[in-house]
């Protein structure tokens, strides 16, 4: 690390991105509308934040949990699949689930192998990059089954699935999001270790300074705006007086519904925050009810 660097990082809340992969544009996303603004430089995994007290280090989204959990970052991005491998639940606190990052790490077998249940490769060789949370679960199902030798999990650093094509394993253990990569593997799975999604997440270790425990709590929240802002819309519609009970049971909101009266006394308008996953079935059900004008409204940020 530059001189520059290192001496402009003492004081400042410490922010961890993974530095490349499935997770990295998304973070650059959410920065992007906390307004965490910096400027990368070409290969540098430390840089500065211009307009916070703050610096973000970019690192392999495996090691988070850890810096996090140990207290040399305050707070960062990460899988929970990452935080369960890394052993690191009770270290950190998981401040907001993100929504991007979705998978399910499971157990996997060849589908001409004809094996079914977990049960069938106790005492066989299986390959992971989830070694803990492999180890524990076939240490469990070994101690279950009364294996007579132990399962042999064996680690491998990526492309999982080839490992038993190239017959260096009966089973993998390995993260499905589409399945694309399992089935053009010709695996198929038997049993789910655990589902997962990106989370905020923040160590437990107290922080130094008031104003960096604030600092925390502010980028947080403003990350939680725009997670929440991309969940929800906002619907406005006007609707005949008499039909507002009902409709308002359609639309009720995150806390209430805003309901304004229009100059047409029979008449009021109503707006309010919908889930953007229902809003097709709520204009369905607010037309019934006799709602007219419907607008939805995409929201670039929000605060809740
Ligand atoms: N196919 C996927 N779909 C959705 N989320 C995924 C997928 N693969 C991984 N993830 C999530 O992203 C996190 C980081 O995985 P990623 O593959 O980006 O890291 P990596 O394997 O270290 O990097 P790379 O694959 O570039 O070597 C995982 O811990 C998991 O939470
Ligand atoms: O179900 P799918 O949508 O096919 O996604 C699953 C694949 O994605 C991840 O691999 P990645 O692309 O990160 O490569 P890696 O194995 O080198 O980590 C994961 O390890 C699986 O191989
Ligand atoms: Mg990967």
């Amino acid at each position: 690390m530059s001189d520059f660097l290192s001496a402009n990082l003492a004081g400042r809340v410490l922010f961890a991105i993974p530095k490349k992969g499935r997770l990295y544009e998304k973070c650059l996303e959410l920065l992007s509308g906390a307004d965490v603004q910096f400027t990368r430089s070409h290969r540098l995994d430390v840089c500065l934040v211009r307009n916070h007290n703050m610096a973000l280090v970019f690192l392999p989204a495996a090691d988070i949990p850890r810096f996090v959990g140990e207290g040399n970052v305050h707070f960062g991005i990460t899988g929970q699949d990452m935080v369960a491998e890394a052993a690191m639940n009770e270290l950190v606190t998981e401040v907001i689930e993100l929504g991007f990052g979705k998978c399910k790490l499971q157990v996997q077998v060849p589908v001409r192998s004809g094996i079914t249940s977990v049960d069938q490769l106790a005492g066989k060789k299986v390959v992971t990059s989830f070694e803990v949370l492999a180890g524990r679960y076939f240490g469990e199902l070994d101690t279950r089954v009364g294996a007579k030798e132990n399962t042999v999990i064996e680690y491998v650093g990526g492309s999982v699935e080839a490992a038993c094509a190239l017959g260096l394993a009966d089973g993998i253990v390995d993260l499905v999001e589409s399945g694309e990569t399992m089935r053009a593997a010709g695996l198929t799975p038997i049993e789910t270790l655990l589902t997962s999604q990106a989370v905020l997440i923040r160590s437990n270790k107290p922080v130094s300074s008031t104003e960096n425990a604030e600092l925390i709590e502010r980028v947080s929240s403003r990350i939680a705006g725009v997670i929440a802002a991309g969940k929800y819309v906002l619907c406005n519609y006007n609707i005949p007086r008499k039909a507002v009970d009902e409709a308002v049971k359609i639309t009720p909101g995150r806390r209430a519904p805003t309901v304004s009266p229009l100059d047409d006394k029979e008449w009021v308008a109503v707006s309010s925050m919908v889930l953007k996953a229902e809003i097709a079935d709520v204009m369905d059900r607010l037309q019934s009810a006799g709602a007219t004008d419907i607008l939805v409204v995409a929201l670039s940020n929000c605060r809740v």
